[in-house]
């Protein structure tokens, strides 16, 4: 029986896809398999030693210890591109509200009092604070074209926006999918001085903090309307209010609310709701579900941020997976285990990622407990199992 640990609600359509006969799946899990999480920061987390996977039920993985876990030979999962397009919709929202005034001329309205009639007075003679801009005609900057940002770029172009993007590190499967009309940036400053609306679609990294900063703020033209749908940090809160205030910003579009903010005119915060689509957790949910349980009984790893794609067709009697490091010669130590073993190697797929490498072997003889010991004791190999 695997021991599945939840640490956020993840949807049961992603759930169900763990049988009951052969999973327990519980909020409260002693030596836990594997954890299945969004946006549970997991830093200090109290990690089993049986730990083998953690599945984040999302993009972003910026609350998981990647690196820590790694070292422990625990495979990370997350979920790409399963909730890019509820994001992409809040934030097509998120500019229309930006542009339209939405968040104050809501405001203005609740503040109305008297009867029907003298509200409609009201009404006519207050809504000229409230004029807005289209967005046809006008340039989106989008920082990131990854799932989502390639998303909304595309989007945009079909609403008759000019779009130019940034994104140093584009895959090639990303910029296919890209409108060809979209522009490339340069560099980061290009995209800030030609944009009237800015959208971030990054990671939280050390290279993504404060790409709107007191400094970054000066490139801007006047009125831009900015939006972080990303991560707490990539924007950052005290220059945009300086924006707001010298009139650089138009308004502020963001999914992580703050007291320096929160409560300004022009700002409209929404709790963290980027993913919070029916469609969108259980896309999550399917996904990394499916993910994890494939590796807890198969060895197969897809979708994995800290090792490689690794998938074998089951052929054989017995399934060895190891996880190590990424050594010279480690394939070699590990083939003199099996040779002098005396175990034939059916198949064998070795991959790696960055300092991590991953291996599946296929054989038709028993392993016996030894053979794993002496497979377990290479120095550099971090789990091994036998599937
Ligand atoms: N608000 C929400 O609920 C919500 C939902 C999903 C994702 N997110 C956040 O959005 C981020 C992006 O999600 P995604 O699914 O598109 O991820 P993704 O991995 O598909 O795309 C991220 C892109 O950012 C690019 N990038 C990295 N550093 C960059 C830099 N310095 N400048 C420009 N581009 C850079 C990468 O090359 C990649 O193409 C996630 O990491 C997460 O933090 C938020
Ligand atoms: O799970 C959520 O609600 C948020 C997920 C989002 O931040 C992500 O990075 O995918």
């Amino acid at each position: 029986m695997y021991k599945i640990q939840t640490l956020n609600a993840i949807s049961p359509k992603g759930l169900n896809r763990l049988p009951t006969d052969k999973y327990s799946v519980s909020d409260n899990q002693s030596d836990a398999d594997a954890i299945l999480l969004r946006s549970f920061k997991l830093h200090d987390y109290p990690f089993s030693n049986n730990l083998l996977a953690v599945g984040r039920a999302g993009s972003g993985t910026n609350n998981v210890p990647t690196v820590k876990l790694s070292e422990r030979g625990v495979v990370v999962f997350n979920a790409p591109g399963a909730n890019a397009n509820a994001v992409k919709e809040l934030v097509i929202a998120g500019m229309l509200m930006g542009c339209r005034n939405i968040g104050p001329a809501m405001n203005f309205v609740n503040g109305l009092k008297g009867s029907d009639e003298e509200m409609h007075v009201a009404v006519e003679a207050g809504k000229k604070q409230f004029g807005g801009f289209e967005l046809p005609g006008k340039t989106l900057g989008v920082v990131g074209l990854g799932a989502i940002g390639v998303k909304i770029a595309n989007a945009a172009r079909s609403l008759g926006m000019n779009v130019i993007g940034y994104d140093p590190t584009i895959t090639i499967e990303r910029a296919w999918q890209l409108d060809s009309d979209v522009e490339a940036a340069p560099n980061i400053d290009t995209l800030l001085a030609q944009s009237d609306f800015i959208t971030f679609h990054v990671p939280l990294i050390d290279s993504t903090r404060n790409l709107i900063s007191t400094e970054s703020l000066s490139k801007l033209k006047d009125g831009v309307v900015l939006l972080n749908f990303a991560r707490d940090g990539i924007v950052n809160d005290s220059a945009v209010l300086a924006g707001l205030e010298s009139g650089k910003v138009y308004a502020y579009v963001c999914d992580f609310p703050s007291n320096v903010l929160r409560t300004n005119p022009r700002v409209i915060s929404l709790p963290h709701l980027g993913a919070s689509t029916r469609e969108a957790e259980e896309n999550c949910a399917i996904m990394v579900a499916d993910q994890v349980r494939d590796y807890l009984e198969n060895g197969n790893i897809t979708n994995s941020v800290n090792l490689p794609n690794v998938k074998l067709p089951r052929a054989g009697l017995a399934r060895i997976s190891l996880v190590n490091q990424n050594n010279p010669d480690m394939l070699g130590k590990i083939s003199h285990v099996m040779g002098q073993a005396g175990i034939n190697i059916k198949h064998m797929l070795n991959d790696s990622k960055g300092d991590m490498a991953y291996t599946l072997m296929d054989v038709d003889s028993v392993v016996a407990d030894d053979t794993l010991a002496a497979l377990a004791a290479i120095p550099g190999v971090l789990k091994v199992r036998l599937l």
